[in-house]
């Protein structure tokens, strides 16, 4: 197995520890030479670098080298693969994509609502640049991107790279809910099977099964309507947010019994009732600032000032393993199953082939090959349409710095639809993003 070059970009990120974690965990299967953090806030990325450095000498000895940087030449040269995982305008900035819309009595969702909207916005020229500048600097490089809003970044990669291969968008609430299921049946999420369609966020297990081909789905079903649902991965198990959120599960099965949903499809069933639920002074980015971001940088403080991590507890998280697996199953061609977001191209049969699906794919060394879905019920066929229109169409706003394009987008969108309401929220969205967005006419 060749040992790999890693540049994990957006170093500083709240995650990145969790990543380093799950390296440690995945050695054997994704063995690495080096590892470099690039980030575009030196600051930032260094209080999590430095802390990374201590739990690497501890855990990772063997590894070559570990360097971080601003520098793009410096980070993309010679790398094999790169993790892309960054925020545009950051947590500040998700903060205003939540507010805005609620004054308005609209949730803001900082990846399928309106703060989706805007956040794609602000990422996109980011993305854009991130990945030329990789391929610059190491054109066979894999880039894994699972920067948010997921969705709306592959639509517009999809449209500027058409032809650029080893790029792929993934992302880890699709293996979350699988967590779940795991520890409700007692099982190794690993040998479980599932069956899955949708777009990123938007989606739906129709079966699970385990590496026997024994069907769980209805086993699963029955529990959820039995005793509800919640998180289990430690990450999120006890964060009251995502318990509430896990627990809605419940709710969409029984007034759709058909699939097995993602949570995230709570926003676009019931968007009035998460919009009363939300207080204007504490959104979901007020409540990472004071959560995941605070305990984080504690964490690093503490390993830095004891140069060493007694002091500190550390654990792998299904998001960083998820991601490490999947990168090795594409970089030793291993052919595993994992859901991620390809061209539709007839997998969804009844759905628009430009569409970027979220589907279980094998994960080879010449990219994914997706398992065909066929043709999916009305239902969920005319969610997908809507949501896959409206993702359309915030790509088309950045590419043809059209205002318009950006009012219907927010039409369409399940949370917003009142065209007066979306156009106040819009007009708001460009005060606060001066500078990050194009400038829409
Ligand atoms: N797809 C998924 O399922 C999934 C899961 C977890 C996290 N994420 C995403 O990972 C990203 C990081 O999340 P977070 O909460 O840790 O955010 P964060 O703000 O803590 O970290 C992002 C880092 O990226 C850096 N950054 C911003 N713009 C950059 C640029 N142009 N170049 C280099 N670095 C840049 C920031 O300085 C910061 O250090 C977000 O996009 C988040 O949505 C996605
Ligand atoms: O509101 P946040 O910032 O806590 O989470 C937003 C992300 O939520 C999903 O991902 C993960 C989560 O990031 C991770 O820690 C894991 O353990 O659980 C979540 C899934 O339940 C989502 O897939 C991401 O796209 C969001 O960024
Ligand atoms: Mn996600």
């Amino acid at each position: 197995m060749k040992k790999q070059n890693l540049v994990i970009v957006g170093g500083g990120s709240t995650y990145t520890i969790g990543m380093i974690m799950s390296l440690i965990a995945e050695k054997k299967n994704f063995p690495l030479n080096s590892i470099t953090f690039y980030d575009n806030d030196e600051k930032r990325q260094e209080k999590v670098a430095k802390a990374t450095s201590i739990i690497l000498d501890e855990y990772y000895p063997e590894l070559e080298s570990f360097h971080y940087t601003t520098d793009k030449e410096t980070a993309f040269t010679g790398i094999d693969i790169a993790f892309i995982q960054i925020r545009t305008g950051g947590l500040q900035m998700r903060e205003m994509d939540e507010q805005i819309p609620l004054k308005y009595g609209v949730v803001g969702q900082e990846t399928c609502g309106p703060g989706g909207m805007a956040y794609g916005l602000r990422s996109i020229r980011d993305m854009i640049e991130l990945v030329y500048d990789i391929k610059k600097y190491s054109k066979d490089a894999w880039i894994l991107n699972y920067t948010n809003p997921a969705a709306i970044v592959a639509e517009a990669l999809k449209r500027e790279f058409p032809q650029v291969p080893k790029l792929i968008n993934i992302c880890d609430m699709p293996i979350a809910i699988m967590h779940s299921f795991a520890t409700m049946l007692n099982k190794n999420i690993w040998d479980l099977v599932p069956s899955y369609f949708g777009l990123n966020h938007f989606g739906w297990f129709t079966k699970i099964e385990d590496s026997e081909g024994n069907d769980l789905t209805q086993i699963i079903k029955d529990t959820i309507m039995g005793e509800g649902f919640v998180p289990t991965d430690q990450e999120i198990a006890n964060d009251q947010s995502w318990q509430q959120t896990f627990e809605q599960a419940r709710k969409m099965l029984i007034d759709f019994p058909e699939f097995l949903p993602n949570t995230y499809l709570q926003y676009y069933l019931y968007p009035d009732d998460l919009a009363k639920k939300e207080s204007l002074t504490n959104t979901r980015a007020r409540q990472v600032i004071n959560g995941r971001e605070k305990r984080i940088t504690e964490l690093c403080n503490q390993i830095i000032q004891d140069k060493s991590t007694k002091n500190v507890e550390l654990h792998v998280d299904i998001h960083g393993v998820y991601m490490v697996k999947a990168a090795a199953s594409l970089v030793y061609n291993l052919k595993q199953t994992y859901i991620v977001m390809v061209e539709n191209n007839g997998i969804i049969s009844n759905i628009p082939d430009d569409a970027m699906v979220e589907v279980p794919a094998l994960l080879t060394a010449s990219g994914p090959k997706p398992f065909s879905v066929g043709k999916v019920p009305t239902f969920y066929k005319g969610l997908i349409e809507n949501q896959f229109a409206y993702e359309k169409l915030v790509a088309d706003a950045y590419f043809e710095n059209s205002y318009t394009k950006a009012l219907q987008a927010l039409t369409l969108n399940r949370m917003v639809v009142h065209v007066p309401t979306a156009k106040a929220i819009l007009d708001d969205l460009i005060k606060a993003n001066k500078g990050y967005w194009p400038e829409l006419q």
